[in-house]
């Protein structure tokens, strides 16, 4: 699903009125309409929804939203802060459809507002969507800090007012706090991004029926992926298919102590269908892997500890995840430089791998083409440096992806795919039970299984990081999200990949 701008958001709005000849007011009621029905579905008229109104189309949308919850007998009132701003077109056409029976309340400061009880009462911000285009002053700045103050929950239209969607908020901007968000057509940028996203809070988003053919053409590097999307990347296994047919995978993981980091790459790799597995590892972890994971063939290097040798015949590898668990000892160091002169296969570069990288940076310039990266944002920032907000590491992102033609999967509760051509792809699935030591490892086991499959990059990139996130939140079904532990979500790859199996085949 593309991610366009509020600027490109605005002419797919005007576009899809004037090609499908809507009425004034029409497309707005679609919006109202779409809001209501996710409304009702979520929430009884037991408590009284009160609505604050901007003075442009969002407001208009809260008008046309509290007119539509009044036909379905939900007890609504209207507030308008009373600024001097002018209205647009569809305010005042839906205040002038306002049933008479509906209170409305203009106010000039928050003294002429009621006291709201908490337990009596549901606000709906409809103050400023993606029309916003300065920090909220004065009457709307008070009354976003009133009602984020008030306790009670606040389910936001489109977006929370106040926040920036396609660059950074300023500091200490006036910006609603949304229970719910719940959002027209798609999600927007500001809502995968770590420090931004926390606005919007749980946000959906409901289709409002924006003209397809002009989303299609219009051109953005941001993705975000469906199940729809992944359903077709993933491929089916021929009847006729042998082991050979799904590659032959290497890891090079684990160190003294950190044995499991191998372990859990291992088992995460072989439950993502890889023909062959062969894993690297210091002589200390023979016994725990040969047991752990027996489908895999044991390459024990010559150190107890650490590894410092890469197997002879890296041909024969069609892709080698290296890093989980490696430690930073020169000799491995020695060791990823000479993978990167020597390695023909798909590379996947994790954890202690990065870490190597961002200590030795001229090691960067020999990453072979279409190499993948998987760093957490601190590896990410040792790598390519600070930066001074989520939309400027972004920028950082694609300028590290274009500069070194490789894939990057900066990892998060939204995972974001930085590629070599410019396109970032967000990843949908996946749930803070993850935030757990050997998650990453996990998935670096995953798309080295993909990539080894001859899954391309890109693609082993957006299945992969999708698959985990699917089986994570598949085990937080089961387990819950606090005791959520890695080798849960391998337990449940086997379930993500089927059902997105059975997706790509209804089609
Ligand atoms: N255009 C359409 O037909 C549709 C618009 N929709 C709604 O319309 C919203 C966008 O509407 P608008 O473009 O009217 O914008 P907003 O309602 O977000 O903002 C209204 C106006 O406020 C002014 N403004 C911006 N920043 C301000 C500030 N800091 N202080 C005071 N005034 C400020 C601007 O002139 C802006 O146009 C969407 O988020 C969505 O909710 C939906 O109803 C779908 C249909
Ligand atoms: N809040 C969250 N929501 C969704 N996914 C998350 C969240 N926190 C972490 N994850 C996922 O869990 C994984 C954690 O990886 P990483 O930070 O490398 O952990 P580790 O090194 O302990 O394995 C990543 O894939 C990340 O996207
Ligand atoms: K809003």
């Amino acid at each position: 699903m593309k991610i366009l701008t509020a600027a490109q958001l605005r002419e797919a709005d005007a576009f899809t009125i004037e090609r499908e000849k809507l009425g004034p007011g029409e497309l707005m009621e679609r919006a109202a309409t779409a809001f209501v029905n996710w409304y009702t579905a979520h929430f009884t008229s037991e408590k009284e929804t009160l609505i604050f109104c901007g003075p442009g189309n969002n407001g208009g949308d809260g008008l046309a939203i509290a007119r539509l919850l009044h036909q379905q007998q939900y007890p609504v009132r209207v507030f308008l802060p009373e600024t001097g701003s002018s209205f647009s077109a569809d305010f005042s056409l839906n205040l002038e459809r306002l049933p008479p029976e509906i209170p409305v309340q203009r106010y000039e400061s928050l003294s002429g507002l009621p006291h709201f009880e908490k337990e009596k009462s549901r606000f709906i911000d409809a103050l400023f969507g993606t029309g916003l285009n300065r920090p909220l002053t004065g009457l709307y700045a008070e009354t976003i800090a009133f009602l984020n103050a008030s306790g009670i929950e606040i389910i936001a239209v489109d977006v929370p007012s106040g926040l920036f969607t396609d660059s950074p908020s300023p500091e200490d901007a006036p910006i609603i706090q949304a229970t719910y968000t719940v959002s027209f057509e798609m999600p927007k940028l500001a809502f995968l991004l770590p420090k931004t996203g926390e606005f919007a809070g749980d946000w959906q988003t409901v289709p409002i029926g924006l003209n397809q053919e002009f989303i299609h053409a219009e051109r953005t590097p941001y993705h975000f992926t469906t199940e729809e999307a992944v359903s077709k990347i993933f491929r089916s296994r021929p009847k006729f298919s042998h082991k050979g047919t799904f590659g032959h995978a290497l890891l090079m993981a684990g160190s003294y102590g950190k044995m499991g980091a191998a372990v859990l790459t291992a088992q995460a790799c072989l439950r993502s269908g890889v023909g062959l597995l062969s894993v690297a590892i210091p002589e200390c972890g023979y016994q725990i892997l040969q047991i752990s994971a027996p489908e895999a063939m044991v390459l024990p290097d010559p150190s107890e500890s650490h590894l410092t040798e890469f197997p002879a015949d890296l041909q024969k590898y069609s892709a080698i995840g290296i890093g989980p668990g490696i430690g930073q000892q020169r000799e491995t160091r020695q060791l990823l430089s000479g993978l990167l002169d020597h390695a023909e296969a798909k590379l996947i570069l994790d954890a202690d791998a990065l870490n190597l990288l961002a200590a030795d940076k001229k090691l960067l310039n020999k990453l072979p083409p279409e190499t993948i990266l998987t760093p957490h944002p601190k590896e990410f920032e040792r790598l390519a440096g600070s930066a001074t907000d989520d939309f400027q590491r972004l920028e950082l992102l694609r300028e590290f992806c274009e500069r070194y033609r490789c894939y990057v999967v900066l990892k998060g509760a939204y995972s974001c795919i930085g590629t070599p051509s410019g396109n970032f792809y967000f990843n949908s699935t996946g749930n803070p039970g993850m935030a757990t030591g050997g998650s990453g490892d996990a998935l670096t086991g995953i798309i080295t299984a993909l990539r080894a499959q001859h899954y391309p990059p890109e693609e082993a990139c957006i299945l992969g990081v999708y698959l985990h996130g699917l089986a994570g939140d598949l085990a937080k079904a089961e387990k819950g999200e606090t005791a959520l532990i890695a080798g849960d979500i391998i337990a449940y790859l086997g379930k993500a990949f089927q059902r997105i199996g059975e997706r790509a085949t209804e089609g």
